[in-house]
């Protein structure tokens, strides 16, 4: 009989999921008290005449979203999330952000809320029942149970090749962060535990948005000293818009692996960015980039430059926010691309 006490189900299989589930599988074996075989909850599709979950099973690989990359054979990808989630008590959140309210939806009534936890790796906002929610915040709404997040300057194909990086764990529960941090360290991928849950997750969801505003940069074919103004002049706006959200946001937080590190591999290095990039090149919406270049892939800075608009117009701070604003009506109000530099604050200071 199996003395494991916790058992893992991974909630998303995508670019990240997947990536993570190679760490998850490995650190696993250190933890005596976790079942050895991880559940896999795959969003079911068809590769090549194929289920995407039984090519994981026999292949040990996603082929779709992180080709090339083994995965261990104690991942096991489940295509029902009620099966994925039964008997789990550690639960890791990661698909694209606007899916999460679904998923919720259909597990909260299978899962003991008394000894489950969750980490979230997830960078977005959701527009939830009461208005705007961060992942942790609707996951504890629905579910109730303790919630600690993971982000960083993490892009997932990296990792999986074993090239060394940071990220930061945001936590409420220090007895969760000690756990999660065992269960996500690798010699390559080092952790540093912040008690700023909503501080960490702030800064995945917004640092997309500016990452769409640096592809914006390169589409104009602009160089670094353009790229660089606008990622100091995005972290002063997600500096600044935090407290809307949370009066307990830390300012260090932005220094952390999650704030200024994942700004600025986001704003040389990821999706966002090249879609932004290509949407000043081709003058092709964001909905048919993202279905042209990413392959199932999920764009997260467009929803959230969308949902973040609507806080700010909530809020009546439209005016505090230029760049956040560009963005939006660039992205979904045709504005001229070029207005992306006229009326942005230079200064958190007192100018002349
Ligand atoms: N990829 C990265 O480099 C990276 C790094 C850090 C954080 N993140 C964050 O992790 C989260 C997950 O991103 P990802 O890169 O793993 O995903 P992805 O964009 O690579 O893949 C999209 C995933 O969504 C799934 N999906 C499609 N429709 C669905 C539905 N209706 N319901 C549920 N799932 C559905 C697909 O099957 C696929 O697994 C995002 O918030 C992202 O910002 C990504
Ligand atoms: O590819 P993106 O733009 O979704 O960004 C990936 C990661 O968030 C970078 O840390």
């Amino acid at each position: 009989m199996s003395s494991a006490t916790d058992k893992i189900c991974i909630l998303g299989s995508g670019n990240w999921g997947t990536t993570a589930s190679r760490i998850l599988a490995e650190n696993v074996h250190k933890i005596p008290t976790i079942d050895k075989t991880i559940n896999m909850y795959v969003y079911e599709e068809m590769v090549d005449g194929k289920k995407l979950t039984e090519i994981i099973n026999t292949r040990h690989e996603n082929v779709k979203y992180l080709p090339g990359h083994k995965i261990p054979d104690n991942v096991v990808a489940i295509p029902d999330i009620v099966e994925a989630v039964k008997g789990a008590t550690l639960l890791i959140i990661v698909t694209p952000h606007q899916f999460v309210e679904g998923m919720l939806k259909k597990i909260k009534d299978h899962i003991d809320t008394s000894r489950t936890r969750a980490i979230s790796l997830i960078k977005g906002i959701t527009i939830g029942k009461e208005g705007t929610a961060t992942i942790s915040m609707l996951t504890k709404e629905y579910l109730g149970i303790d919630v600690t997040v993971l982000s960083g300057a993490n892009i997932a194909n990296e990792i999986a090749a074993g090239q060394f990086c940071e990220s930061t764990i945001g936590y409420e529960c220090k007895q969760s962060a000690h756990l999660w941090k065992q269960l996500f360290e690798t010699p390559t991928f080092r952790l540093s535990c912040v008690d700023d849950v909503i501080g960490v997750e702030m800064c995945g969801a917004l640092k997309n948005v500016i990452a769409l505003a640096a592809g914006f940069v390169d589409g104009l074919r602009m160089g670094n000293n353009t790229k660089a103004a606008i990622i100091r002049i995005g972290l002063v706006e997600m500096r600044k818009i935090a407290p809307y959200f949370s009066s307990t946001i830390k300012h260090e937080t932005f220094l952390e692996s999650c704030g200024v590190g994942d700004l600025i591999t986001t704003c040389y290095g990821g999706r966002n960015r090249r879609l932004g990039e290509a949407f000043v090149a081709t003058g092709k919406s964001m909905e048919t980039l993202e279905k042209e270049m990413l392959n199932g892939q999920k764009l997260q800075g467009y929803s959230t430059a969308g949902e973040l608009y609507q806080f700010i117009k909530e809020k009546n701070i439209v005016e505090e926010f230029p760049l956040f604003v560009k963005v939006y009506q660039i992205c979904y109000e045709g504005a001229d691309v070029n207005a992306l530099f006229s009326g942005l604050n230079v200064s958190l200071q007192n100018s002349i």
